[in-house]
């Protein structure tokens, strides 16, 4: 049997559903294919359980920190299967938005099967041959695993799995200090694990400013966690009379560190095996992530791909961004590009979130020209009001002045970026973070302070000395002449 349709979406993540609600919305036939489950990684096993577990270790470490806001601490009684409980019961919330119901009743037509490309017009799934006009190929990534001799078995976990888990591991080993490393590192230590992170590169956060890393590190640390920098894996040994325990080397040799648990963080990698994308001719790179161009085309006419698929930035919001312009462009012809301008946040405590070019990366591009601002969350009053002062925001500008780029770690961080990253879209210069008025005390104002130094040592240079001494030597005398 073999069906025409407008639009056919491999894969039922946000990319996918995101598009196929789009299609069907403008009146289009337009079919969805999901091996597994709609909603993909960000319900199942990504944002949604983690920012859950988040927010109940973060109340645990609330709890016993409470002398910081003059109560007296106490340590909660954590109950690591009814969390658990918890994180599954917000999934069932959520699920429904996400769900096969909602897509049908939206008028997409949802086939719950493994698709593929057979070639360049159609793609096969649940026995069916589906021609379509225009196709977008939304399949996702999946954990990437290193090649680690005894890195498997029922006590390593990927981010796939771990949300199984129904007893807090004793002792959790984290391979991998980057965004998910750190945010489910801290959430196991404020629920009582005893964790380790071991991380390769001589910092976390690897792609954020160097001093929201370090922060973040000594966050970590004063949570009890063992980081590890600079550290490889080397091994994982299991003795029949010994705890099990990694091997890993430093620069100062090796050592061991004894686990009951596991979990590799070390990275995602695209998911396209299996899909048939060679079989439609559609291009991947090294990392079998599919090329796309700034319309989302692929090598392919009439195929389109979106989210982390292409492998450009790993999250909801861009594969839901991506999804707007794919399938637009897909279904109607348009030449809609991508966005430049995407802010992003690391959900640890204090939170990091990012817009843009880091200093490293302005300086590399204007040197000495590029402008940086920086305010610390020390003296920021609503950050001492709530007892959570540690942070800082830095503000980046070209040497017009033009906003390209900021970081903020600290409370409150993933909500505050947004006016940053609404300030580059637009074009602003860093003036504008100073004099666009913010309501105090809010956290909203750290970024805003940066800018404020940045005025004023502008203001205070010589130069802007110079040229306001003869005006203010004018209004002197004519307001000398008023009282004569
Ligand atoms: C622990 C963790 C925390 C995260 N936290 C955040 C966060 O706080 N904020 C944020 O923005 N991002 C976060 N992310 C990233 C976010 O989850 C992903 O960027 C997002 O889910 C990508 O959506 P997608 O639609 O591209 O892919 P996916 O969600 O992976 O969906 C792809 C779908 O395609 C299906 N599929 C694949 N191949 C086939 C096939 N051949 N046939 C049929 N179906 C197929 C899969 O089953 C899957 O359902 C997190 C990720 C992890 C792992
Ligand atoms: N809040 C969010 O928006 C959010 C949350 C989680 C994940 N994500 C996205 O998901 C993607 C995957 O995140 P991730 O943290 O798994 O990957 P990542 O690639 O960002 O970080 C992985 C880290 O593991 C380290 N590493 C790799 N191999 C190692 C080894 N053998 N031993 C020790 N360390 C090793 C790397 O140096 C790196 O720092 C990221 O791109 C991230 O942006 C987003």
């Amino acid at each position: 049997m073999s069906d025409r349709y407008d639009l056919v979406v491999l894969g039922g993540g946000t990319a996918g559903l995101v598009s196929a609600f789009i299609a069907a919305g403008v009146g289009a036939r337009v079919a969805l294919i999901e091996r597994e489950r709609t909603g993909g990684d960000c319900l199942w096993t990504g944002c949604v359980p983690s920012k859950s577990l988040i927010a109940t270790a973060h109340l645990a470490h609330r709890m016993r920190h409470a002398d910081r806001v003059g109560l007296t601490p106490i340590e909660p009684q954590v109950d690591f299967t009814r969390v658990m409980d918890r994180v599954h019961a917000t999934i069932a919330e959520i699920e429904p938005h996400d769900s096969p119901a909602r897509l049908r009743a939206a008028g997409v037509e949802v086939i719950e099967a493994d698709g593929r490309f057979t070639d360049a017009g159609t793609l096969e799934a649940d026995g069916r041959r589906l021609r379509f006009s225009a196709a977008i190929v939304a399949t996702g990534s999946q954990p990437s695993t290193p090649p680690i001799p005894g890195l498997g078995g029922d006590d390593v976990f990927t981010t796939d799995d771990i949300w199984h888990l129904r007893r807090l591991p004793a002792r959790l080993i984290i391979l991998g200090g980057g965004p998910v490393g750190c945010e489910l590192g801290q959430a196991f230590a404020r629920l009582g694990a005893n964790v380790t992170i071991v991380e390769l590169a001589d910092r976390l956060l690897l792609k954020e400013e160097p001093d929201a890393g370090a922060l973040v590190a000594k966050r970590l640390t004063a949570d009890g966690i063992d980081v590890r920098l600079g550290t490889r894996a080397i091994e994982l040994r299991r003795p029949d009379r010994a705890p099990k325990h990694l091997i890993v080397e430093d620069g100062d040799g090796r050592r061991q560190i004894e686990f009951d648990a596991i979990l590799v963080v070390a990275g995602r990698r695209p998911r396209t095996d299996g899909a048939g994308l060679q079989a439609a001719g559609v291009q991947l790179d090294k990392r079998g992530a599919v090329v796309v161009d700034q319309r989302l085309r692929t090598s392919v006419p009439r195929i389109y791909a979106a989210g982390d698929v292409t492998a450009s930035m790993p999250f909801t919001h861009v594969a839901a961004h991506h999804a707007r312009v794919a399938s637009i462009n897909a279904l109607l012809g348009m030449r809609r590009t991508i966005d430049q301008t995407i802010p992003w946040v690391t959900f640890t405590d204090p939170e990091v979130a990012r817009v843009g070019l880091t200093e490293a990366q302005a300086r590399a591009r204007h040197g000495d020209r590029a402008i940086i601002a920086r305010s610390d969350y020390a003296t920021l009053d609503r950050a001492i009001t709530e007892g959570e002062n540690d942070g800082f925001a830095l503000l980046v500008a070209d040497p017009k002045r033009r906003l390209v780029g900021a970081t903020i770690a600290g409370p409150g961080a993933g909500e505050v970026i947004a006016e940053l990253t609404a300030h580059i879209k637009a074009g602003n210069r860093i003036d504008a973070v100073s004099t666009t008025v913010h309501a105090y005390p809010t956290l909203a104002e750290g970024p805003s302070r940066a800018a404020d130094e940045h005025l004023r040592e502008r203001y205070a240079a010589a130069r802007y000395r110079a040229a306001v001494r003869p005006v203010l030597a004018v209004r002197r005398a004519l307001a000398m002449r008023g009282h004569g």
